[in-house]
């Protein structure tokens, strides 16, 4: 009795470390930490993007521009991104992540440097070029910052862990919509706020420096763990990513339309049908953001606990569509509040789509082709932003004089129809395709072959 009480002791002592896997830091409240930093990480990009916007007036007067060149500023960051958020992913799944966090920081702190030296000397050229080495680094670093989170995060916590990413990033456009203004009306000059973000992208920077460090011990406690070669991401696999991926790009490029591009333009939306100075126009635009911030994590949390993604991305992508039908049929009026309500609605489905959206990669594609699979969604999501406004741009310009925002709103009602469609496409699919996106299971092609031979296998069998 004593001999078999040892015997299954050492049994337990044996295989404790096996079942309870205590050097895996990402099965700890440590990751908890990790999440803080990933959340910082682009904290100072998302806070830096905007700081043009919210100065428009003062930088074109000190620059001696007009709103065609201002607008520079922003085609020189989307345009290029179109394209660069796959390299950049593909990079960080060739080379790791944490070589692509730092050297996207670097670009960032970079880019805002140049930027803030270019405003300060009073030079368009050099500013355009800094916002062009900002972007190369801006959005890759957010794709990084995607792709690492899925490393630490399981499928059970992975919306809540985007909606955070989204929250603080939402944040800090938020922070600058009302910190830039008052820099400027306490110090008089433009300069003092572009400084401010690169003092934020520097922060960011050296909290990611921290991000890198967790990481690295955490490789370290598991032991080594190369990737077997077949694990490692060739160009060629992108062929073999499957319909439900592509759908999901599809419906990303065309919902952040419904909500971005739309924002864009919400100020001068807002003081010409409602009556609103720009000052007041400002306070509506940031409801979206702020209504983001607050809800993000949480319909994070509750995707997590219930599951079924594809619902809550259909029914953001239905809640973009009721938005702006709500606005097409709100008549103008002086100051009336309906359209602030309405941006409510648009900032709820924001939290939600952005949320179990950027959560859903990691149930499409295999883990070790994340990266690649993050900067696909961003390459499409930037698409987006720069086509989205030059199209928009063009219809206000044909049809303000005789339809106000008529024709702009229908625009904008028939890329949310496509939003559903392609919602409702992905739905079918995923149905038929393993139900990943219902019941919130990480993706793993090697293991659906094998099933899929195996379900080969037994009808061989059953036949002979
Ligand atoms: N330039 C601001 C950062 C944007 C990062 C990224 N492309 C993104 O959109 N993330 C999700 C979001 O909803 O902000």
């Amino acid at each position: 009795m004593a001999n078999e009480d040892s015997e299954s002791q050492q049994l337990t002592i044996e295989i404790q470390p096996k079942l309870v896997p205590i050097h895996d830091l990402t099965q700890t409240k440590w990751r908890y930490l990790f999440l803080f930093f990933d959340c910082t990480l682009c904290l100072g990009n998302y806070f830096a993007y905007d700081t043009p916007s919210v100065l428009q007036p003062e930088i074109m007067d000190r620059l001696h521009i007009n709103s065609f060149e201002f607008n520079w500023f922003y085609s020189v960051y989307s345009f290029p991104n179109m394209i660069l958020p796959f390299f950049g992913g593909f990079l960080s799944d060739t080379f790791g992540s944490r070589l692509a966090v730092f050297i996207f920081s670097l670009l960032v702190c970079f880019g805002q440097a140049i930027f803030a030296l270019a405003i300060t000397i009073e030079s368009f050229p050099i500013a355009v070029l800094g916002r062009f080495i900002f972007g190369l680094g801006g959005e890759n670093l957010c794709v990084v910052q995607g792709t690492i989170l899925a490393e630490w995060f399981t499928g059970k916590e992975l919306s809540m862990a985007y909606g955070m990413t989204i929250s603080i990033g939402r944040l800090g456009s938020v922070i600058n919509n009302i910190l830039e203004p008052q820099f400027y009306s306490s110090t008089g000059s433009v300069v003092f706020g572009l400084w401010f973000g690169l003092f934020l992208c520097i922060l960011s920077l050296i909290l990611g420096l921290f991000l890198i460090f967790m990481d690295i011990h955490k490789d370290t406690l598991l032991g080594p763990s190369k990737k077997k070669s077949s694990e490692k991401i060739k160009i060629s696999d992108i062929k073999s990513f499957n319909f439900g991926f592509w759908m999901l790009s599809g419906n990303c490029l065309v919902v952040y339309i419904c909500v971005l591009t739309f924002n864009s333009i919400a100020s001068l939306y807002f003081q010409t049908r409602f009556n609103f100075s720009s000052i007041e126009a400002g306070y509506f635009i940031s409801i979206t953001y702020i209504v983001a911030a607050l809800f993000s994590p949480i319909f994070g949390i509750l995707a997590d606990r219930l599951g079924r993604h594809i619902y809550w991305i259909f029914s953001s992508a239905l809640m973009m569509l009721i938005v702006h039908v709500i606005f097409i049929l709100l008549p103008d009026c002086d100051k009336c509040i309906w359209g602030g309500l309405n941006l409510i609605i648009l900032g709820m489905g924001y939290s939600i789509y952005g949320s179990t959206m950027w959560g859903s990669i990691p149930f499409l594609v295999d883990s070790y082709a994340a990266g690649t699979g993050f900067g696909i969604v961003t390459a499409a999501q930037n698409t987006g932003m720069t086509i989205g406004p030059i199209i928009v741009g063009a219809i206000h310009y044909k049809t303000e004089h005789q339809y106000g925002y008529t024709y702009v709103s229908l625009f904008f009602i028939i890329v949310a129809v496509i939003g559903v469609t392609t919602a409702s496409m992905l739905w079918v699919w995923d149905r038929k395709n393993g139900q990943h996106l219902f019941t919130a299971k990480i993706y793993d092609s090697s293991r659906l072959e094998s099933a899929n031979e195996q379900e080969d296998l037994s009808k061989t069998l059953a036949i002979n």
